[in-house]
């Protein structure tokens, strides 16, 4: 695991453009069965930004998550050994409160953070507009006492 303990906070007009992205990528959502779109949008340290929707398919438990549909490409665009180092995640769902990553893309987010402190932010039906509601968490609050990549290297 790539270790930067010191990710650079957020401006606002980052986390705006962050937002923004997480809120138009639902729009590029398939989800014709359950209804529930979700967008996630992904900043990396080096300034560029990714983004998912989930996909759902008609054999249901096939189909997946806004935020690994997000994550699995970005990663897989690295040539080994390089990662990508993750500033800040965004996902946006149309319910207030926002929702929150399911736990298997807690569990994804996590193999990929680089800090405990990852930012995860959490937008609602309200997306950006005035007095929306907005839900700021780090991966390490999402998914205390986590298994990581660390963790299988313990006890050699
Ligand atoms: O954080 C979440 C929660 C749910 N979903 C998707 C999975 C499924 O397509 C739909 C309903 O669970 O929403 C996500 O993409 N991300
Ligand atoms: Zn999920």
């Amino acid at each position: 695991m790539t270790t930067d303990k010191t990710l650079e906070p957020l401006s606002k007009d980052e986390l705006t453009k962050l937002a923004t992205l997480a809120i138009e990528a639902k729009d590029y959502a398939y989800c014709p069965y359950s209804n529930f779109r979700v967008g996630a949008s992904v900043l990396l340290s080096d300034g560029t930004h990714h983004t998912g929707s989930n996909v759902e398919v008609a054999s249901t438990p096939v189909g997946i998550c806004a935020e690994r549909c997000a994550l699995a490409p970005i990663v897989a665009s690295i040539k080994r050994p390089a990662m990508p180092i993750i500033r800040a995640i965004a996902v946006s769902t149309d319910i207030n409160p926002p929702a929150s990553p399911c736990g298997m893309c807690r569990q994804f987010i996590n193999e990929f953070a680089t800090t405990r402190d990852l930012p995860i932010y959490m937008y609602g039906k309200d997306g950006l507009s005035e007095g929306a509601e907005m839900v700021k968490m780090t991966i390490g609050e999402l998914l205390p006492m986590s298994f990581g990549p660390n963790d299988m290297d313990r006890n050699r």
